[in-house]
């Protein structure tokens, strides 16, 4: 066997990470106002101290209308000592600090981003539900700006990277897509138009990051449905990113949440679950009569993603991330040996913050998360948890755990 490299220091960029694991991020649903919390401070701080090389803030919003959901960061100014906190405390636990950064266009509504969500083209998206409008020319400017503009902000935080979130049908995933981008200007139509968008947000953050702060960009490798992106146009995306963009790294995933949402982390949404913790009102009753077929389940294995990485590893030169059903030590071992540089976990970490440093002890750990997607269908009303930390669930939800678990 090969000698693992788990627990040897690597490079993104200007960065040093003291191991090769790095916390995915994963929407923690813990910054009402769009603020951090104590509750945001307390889970990144254990994951520092569980050993993780890096761990990410989840998706902050570039500007209010890339919100998605209440409880979600937004960046600004004003937030900044908020944040600095968090990295500060992540520091000290010997860690690194990340912070993803995103818009997400058609995936908003009125009530959270205070505007008619916008993005590539117009249309309607049913998983909000909510009309959407095409972006102005003005607009595009003034959001790959916003990205620059975030980037400084995070720098000011104490961040050591950022991560631009350019997949998941988020909204540079939403103009790369041939199923949501039918402009015909020069930004539709052919791929090098399609990525017009990313390149300018990718100009902004590079030229606002210089040489101080380390840029990783998740990506797609592919949509997940017919009529998305397949694997022949996101490794022309890849090499882009990679050779005109400046990317330092890639997180390699998959999935469009408005259309294919259970691609990006295979099992089923725990519908039950989903339903228990929204506000009263239609969109619970909408959700039984139509889950099943909005959202179909798509079957868990470990590291579903790596046949397709492997591909990337195989035209790519930049270090690339992992991500997707990593459980145990064995599979993320042989995945490093495919010479992937580094490893990204949410679930397991939702599960164990301190997975890592029982890796370090046993050669063979596994983690004891069982995918029933819990922390899924819950982050959505209430914060980020696995179903193993809270005492007293609803019968009718650990009933759902027990049908869904794929173990
Ligand atoms: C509760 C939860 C929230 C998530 N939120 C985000 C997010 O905000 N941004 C993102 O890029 N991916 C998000 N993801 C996807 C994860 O980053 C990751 O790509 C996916 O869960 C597969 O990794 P895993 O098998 O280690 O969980 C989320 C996943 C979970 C479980």
């Amino acid at each position: 066997m090969d000698k693992s490299i788990l627990f040897t220091p690597s490079k993104i960029g200007p960065l040093t990470l003291r191991n090769r694991t790095i916390r995915a991020a994963a929407f923690e649903s813990m910054a009402p106002g769009n603020a951090p919390s104590e509750m945001l401070y307390n889970y990144h701080k254990s994951v520092a101290a569980g050993g993780i090389g890096m761990t990410t803030l989840a998706y902050a919003a570039v500007t209010q209308s890339g919100l998605s959901f209440e409880r979600q960061l937004w960046l600004r100014p004003e937030i900044i000592p908020g944040i600095r906190y968090i990295t500060d405390s992540i520091h000290k636990e010997g860690a690194a600090a990340s912070i993803q950064l995103g818009h997400c266009g058609n995936m908003s509504h009125r009530n959270i981003c205070g505007c008619t969500p916008m993005s590539a083209s117009s249309g309607f998206n049913i998983y909000s539900p909510t009309l959407v409008r095409k972006m102005r020319q003005s607009e595009i400017t003034a959001i790959a700006k916003a990205y620059g503009q975030a980037v400084k902000l995070a720098k000011e935080a104490g961040m050591d990277a950022v991560e631009i979130h350019a997949g998941h049908g988020y909204l540079i995933s939403q103009f790369l897509s041939p199923y949501t981008n039918h402009r015909k200007d020069e930004y539709g139509g052919s791929l090098e138009n399609r990525m017009r968008f990313m390149k300018m947000c990718m100009e902004e953050v590079m030229s606002a990051a210089g040489s101080d702060i380390a840029v990783l960009v998740k990506m797609n490798m592919r949509d997940g449905f017919k009529g998305g992106m397949e694997l022949d146009e996101s490794l022309e995306v890849a090499r882009t990113l990679q050779n005109e963009c400046g990317a330092q790294a890639l997180i390699l995933s998959g999935g469009f949440v408005s259309k294919a949402p259970m691609y990006v982390m295979r099992g089923a949404m725990p519908l039950k679950t989903l339903t228990y913790y929204m506000p009263n009102g239609w969109l619970p009753l909408g959700v039984k009569i139509g889950g099943r077929f909005m959202i179909p389940s798509l079957p868990f294995k470990e590291a579903y993603f790596l046949e397709d990485a492997l591909k990337f590893r195989a035209a790519l030169k930049l270090p690339l991330v992992y991500v997707g059903g990593l459980v145990s030590r064995d599979k993320i071992d042989e995945v490093l040996n495919h010479g992937f540089e580094f490893v990204s976990m949410a679930r397991a970490l939702i599960n164990e913050p301190g997975f890592v440093n029982r890796m370090k002890e046993d050669e063979h750990a596994r983690c004891d998360c069982g995918h029933s997607n819990y922390c899924i269908g819950r982050m959505y009303s209430t914060e980020m948890a696995c179903h193993k930390h809270i005492q007293n669930l609803p019968a009718k939800l650990i009933k759902e755990i027990k049908q869904l678990e794929y173990k």
